[in-house]
């Protein structure tokens, strides 16, 4: 009898046959109030899950027990318990690498961004407002020959520094688990302290997984530590942020602005204060939001599912 796959993200057609061609298949393209019984209920006979952007509680897994392997079209695994898996012996596959060069590109669009101002000046324009030169209350301020705290010196953090360091001359502080010795060789990469860190960067760029020891680590004390011209960007997990924290900061200017990819609560409410606020860029979670590298997460996390449930060894484990 064929195994069974339940699939609760869209994916494209030919990776879905892929998984046909092999298994049954029951897909949901999102999981909602509406339908969380029906996929609760799939889950029942299910040995493989693949998807991402839905929190699998350990009520859902439960409710799986012949479950071999989860597999996440994503690097993050916050969405899971990963002590949980360990526990009973499952395989959770993420999709590390294929996405470091566009979320780098997407976290220096970012950098740019907020430091040029260019979301509030295209909109200045946009709403007829620009009647000459623009004056000085407008200006933005450098990015090249500045400095780049890195906190988390990983895949993507190394992507970010590598463009900081040989297309805008920025210097590069970083603060990581242990030491990167390539980082420090080939980009003049300097180790610190996170308070040296917090205390040196123009712009202060974390770039962590989340997890027990990472939640809320940035808050009104790293901010205090932060020049008033320094630049907070975000784009890897809203929740290692004290988001009030950061609000509070902005509001009262002891940090110049923010440029945001991630957020405490997703998809950002309305009301949010960050909304009101003009030194924020938000964006909508698009680290790697492009065709090209959705496809390879896509294609990676279904040859991962495959050789998991095919009994090998899914080239890209979490757990
Ligand atoms: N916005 C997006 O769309 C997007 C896209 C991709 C990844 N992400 C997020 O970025 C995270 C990082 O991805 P990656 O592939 O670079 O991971 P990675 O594991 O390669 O890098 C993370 C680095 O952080 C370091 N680290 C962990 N805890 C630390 C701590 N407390 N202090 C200092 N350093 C610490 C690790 O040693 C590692 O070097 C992902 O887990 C995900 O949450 C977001
Ligand atoms: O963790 C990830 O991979 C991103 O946040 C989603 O692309």
């Amino acid at each position: 009898m064929k195994q069974h796959v339940v699939v609760y993200k869209k994916l494209p057609e030919d990776l879905l046959q892929r998984l046909r061609d092999e298994f049954e298949v029951t897909c949901f393209e999102t999981v909602n109030a509406g339908n969380r019984a029906q996929f609760q209920a799939a889950l029942a006979t299910a040995q493989g899950i693949i998807g991402a952007s839905l929190p699998i509680g350990n009520d859902l897994l439960e409710a799986a027990p012949l479950l071999k392997i989860a597999s996440t079209v994503s690097v993050g695994v916050d969405n899971f318990d990963l002590d949980y898996f360990r526990k009973r012996g499952l395989m959770l596959a993420h999709t590390p690498g294929v996405l470091n060069e566009a979320t780098a590109d997407a976290i220096f669009s970012l950098i740019l961004a907020s430091a040029r101002r260019v979301v509030e000046l295209a909109e200045f324009v946009k709403a007829g407002k620009w009647k000459g030169s623009i004056g000085e209350s407008l200006f933005g301020v450098n990015v090249h020959g500045k400095t780049l705290g890195m906190l988390g010196m990983g895949r993507i953090g190394g992507a970010v520094a590598r463009r900081a360091h040989h297309g805008f001359g920025m210097k590069i502080v970083y603060h990581n688990t242990r030491p990167n010795p390539e980082a420090e060789a080939s980009l003049a990469a300097t180790y610190v302290t996170r308070d040296e860190l917090f205390q040196q960067a123009d712009f202060v760029c974390p770039m962590l997984p989340l997890t027990a020891q990472t939640e809320r680590t940035i808050g009104a004390r790293e901010f205090g530590l932060m020049k008033p011209s320094a630049i907070f960007i975000n784009a890897s997990r809203g929740r290692i942020v004290d988001e009030a924290a950061l609000i509070e900061a902005l509001q009262r200017k002891t940090i110049y602005g923010a440029g945001l990819d991630v957020f405490e609560q997703e998809p950002l409410p309305a009301d949010s204060p960050l909304l009101q606020l003009p030194n924020v860029v938000a964006l909508p979670h698009i680290g790697s939001a492009t065709h090209e590298t959705r496809r390879a997460m896509a294609e990676l996390a279904v040859d991962n599912l495959i050789a998991g449930l095919r009994g090998a060894q899914p080239v890209h484990l979490a757990v």
